[in-house]
């Protein structure tokens, strides 16, 4: 059986998976390079913890997980998740944040985007066929649970390609939502 600290974002038991994502594992996630280049390369930007009850591809299984996004920003750009459509495209997931705030941004695979407030207690659901990243626009760690299909997978490589449709810089402290200009 697994423990879950559901509002510190831990989860305590055996065969719990574990990773954390720093500045130098996050080159091309954020616009600015010059100021991604200037930061200490060791800053946690987030980690996540996840349960895999079943195999990967077993059609029809569920993982569980939950990701905690520090506070910061990489020159104007908050801290955020890599971002990704699923391998299998039609996978759905669920969301729901306990601590913080933050931005949900969607995106479908024409490119037209879309974006979720993120508060404690907000659940949100990612369709199939909708890229995923969550941005920390707050001042405190922002901490969501995850529920998604185990064979769902995780394609990188599009995001990484062709970007994000919007992104969200500070503007004079609040956060704000433009058009990507690049990936
Ligand atoms: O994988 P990223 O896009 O960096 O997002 C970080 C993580 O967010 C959620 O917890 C998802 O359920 C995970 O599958 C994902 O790995
Ligand atoms: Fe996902």
């Amino acid at each position: 059986m697994m423990e879950l600290d559901w509002l510190g974002g831990k989860i305590a038991g055996e065969g719990v998976l574990r990773l954390s994502k720093k500045i130098r594992d996050l080159e091309d996630v954020f616009e600015d390079h010059a100021a991604w280049t200037s930061m200490d390369p060791e800053t946690l930007v987030y980690s996540v913890e996840w349960t895999q009850p079943t195999a990967q591809d077993n059609e029809g299984g569920l993982f569980w997980g939950v990701t905690v996004i520090e506070p910061g920003r990489v020159g104007e750009e908050f801290f955020m998740t890599r971002g990704h459509f699923h391998a299998k495209r039609d996978r759905g997931e669920y969301y729901t944040a306990v601590q913080g705030t933050g931005m949900l941004l969607l995106m479908d695979e024409s490119r037209s985007g879309r974006w979720e407030q993120m508060t404690p207690g907000s659940l949100h659901y990612i369709p199939g066929h909708t890229a995923h990243r969550v941005v920390n626009t707050g001042q405190d760690p922002l901490i969501f649970w995850a529920c998604w299909a185990s064979d769902a997978g995780h394609d990188y490589g599009t995001i990484q390609r062709e970007g994000f449709s919007h992104r969200v810089i500070a503007s004079e402290g609040s956060p704000r939502l433009v058009p990507s200009t690049q990936p």
